[in-house]
């Protein structure tokens, strides 16, 4: 998988913008520098030059900077071409210097290659190549600074200083194993139950971070589904503060799905408007509720709307039981401003699974925002100092799991020595696959393409 050649992507984002970069990184670069250029470039120096292609017509004028290996991004020689943003132009840049550096290897980046380089190269672990990713994609500030704590190393520094303290514990058991008279004694004499609980302990709230970084990172699709006209699209255009769906009185409004991605407190919620549920001969109605089933089918979590002027209606509870039984169910009554204020009071204090609002007037919203957050797991206030992935909660899960079935070999009277120390070792491999010391190529692959080109 380690390729060598030297990479060429345009860095910045396609379109016009103030100023354009095309990005060069291999392992010696100066061969190519000597045909681009006819001065010797001095280590990072911004040299303000004409980018002239093989007649000599100048295609831009921009500034070229040098960063000799290894101190760059890459960790490799890296040569920058900062010219105007513009489409053509840094379409012309990268053609002319592909044309120029073909024979000596040069070649267009994958996605992420710059940043995999940096991480084969040892300037980033693995969590922080992601984090670059995740900085970049960061659709709220809470979730920028989040990842931007990870970038810096704030989790890499946690998960190597948990993968420390595992470490010491399997040289101790791992020097008694080879003197099998102290076997007996070894748990007690180092107190290594004790060490192992509070390693447990710290894997645990990481986990527990791990799960709030994963709701900032991904948010959470949230289904608006029920019956026609109860106010699906009203809520919509509320929560999202704009006049998006089409509202009308109209019942079968609503037929393709309308998503938005709103955040509350800085966790993304994508909102997903549908068809409403009923009987129809409409062939193009059918369509729409046929994809509302759908949607409700990938849903995270469901929030079923009902006419609060019509809390017991048949045809809800028929929906309600062809409700996906594995996600979270939120009833939401709606239209409470039509409601007599007595009935309206006992909708508002009703149980947590059921809520009273007005998509019209606002009532209830704040209360509704808080019910979504709370059915998604975040805990409000609580710090969710990194961004995380599945792939990281998985790896934390499983390094608790290892620990606990050391714990178990340990509990028992028969005290088989080297099965703890087989946990401990299962352990340190999940913890440390974070960070990326143990990895597959296929793993790497999966995670570096999912980045934009020329990053
Ligand atoms: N123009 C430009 N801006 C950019 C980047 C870039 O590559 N080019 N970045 C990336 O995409 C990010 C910054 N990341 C960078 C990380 C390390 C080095 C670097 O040259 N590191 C050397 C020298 C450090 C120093 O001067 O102290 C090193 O670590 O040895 C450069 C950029 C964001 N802004
Ligand atoms: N008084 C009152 N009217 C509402 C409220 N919410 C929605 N409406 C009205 O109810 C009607 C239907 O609203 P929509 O948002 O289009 O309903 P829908 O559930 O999207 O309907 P379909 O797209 O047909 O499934 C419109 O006339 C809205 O103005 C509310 O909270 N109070
Ligand atoms: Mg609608």
């Amino acid at each position: 998988m380690r390729s060598h050649d030297p990479i060429i992507a345009i860095a910045t984002a396609p379109g016009r913008g103030g100023i354009g970069i095309v990005r060069i990184s291999g392992n010696s670069l100066q061969p190519l520098l000597a045909r681009l250029f006819s001065m010797e470039l001095k280590a990072r120096h911004a040299h303000y030059l004409p980018f002239e292609d093989n007649e000599g017509k100048v295609i831009d004028a921009g500034i070229a900077l040098y960063f000799p290996g290894p101190n760059s991004y890459t960790g490799e020689d890296v040569l920058e071409l900062q010219g105007h943003g513009g489409p053509a132009v840094l379409r012309r840049l990268l053609a002319h210097c592909l044309q120029t550096g073909r024979d000596l290897g040069l070649r267009h980046a994958e996605p992420g290659e710059f940043t995999q380089r940096a991480f084969l190269n040892e300037r980033l672990d693995l969590a922080q190549a992601e984090a670059v990713a995740d900085l970049i994609d960061a659709s709220s500030e809470a979730a920028a600074r989040s990842a931007m704590a990870s970038l810096s190393g704030d989790f890499s520094n946690r998960i190597n200083a948990l993968a420390e303290r595992i470490i010491r514990l399997r040289m101790l058991v791992e020097a008694t194993l080879d003197f099998p008279e102290e076997e007996i004694d070894f748990l007690e004499k180092y107190q290594a139950r004790e060490g192992l609980a509070a390693i447990r302990h710290d894997v645990q709230a990481l986990c527990a971070q791990a799960r709030q970084g994963m709701i900032l990172r991904d948010g959470l699709h949230v289904v608006l589904a029920g019956q026609p006209n109860v106010g699906k699209s009203s809520l919509l255009n509320a929560l999202a503060g704009d006049d998006i769906a089409i509202v009308t009185p109209i019942a079968g409004t609503t037929r393709d799905k309308v998503i938005q991605q709103i955040h509350i407190e800085g966790v993304p919620l994508h909102i997903v408007d549908t068809a409403g549920l009923r009987e129809t001969e409409d062939a193009v109605e059918s369509i729409g509720i046929a994809r509302t089933w759908g949607e409700i089918e990938k849903a995270d979590l469901i929030a079923h709307l009902h006419d609060a002027r019509l809390p017991n209606d048949a045809l809800d509870s028929a929906i309600t039981g062809r409700l996906p039984a594995r996600t979270p169910i939120l009833q939401v009554f709606n239209k409470i401003d039509l409601l007599e204020d007595a009935a309206r009071a006992q909708l508002l204090s009703s149980a947590a699974e059921s809520i009273g609002i007005s998509a019209k007037t606002g009532e209830g919203l704040d209360v509704l925002r808080a019910r979504l957050l709370a059915i998604a797991g975040w805990n409000p206030g609580a710090e969710s100092p990194w961004l995380a992935r599945a792939r990281h909660l998985d790896a934390l899960t499983n390094t608790e799991s290892h620990l606990q079935a050391a714990d178990e070999h340990a509990s028992r009277n028969d005290q088989v020595l080297d099965l703890f120390a087989e946990e401990l070792r299962l352990a340190h491999e999940q913890l440390s696959a974070i960070t990326g010391q143990f990895t597959s190529d296929d793993l790497l692959g999966e995670i570096f393409s999912s980045f934009c080109i020329g990053k």
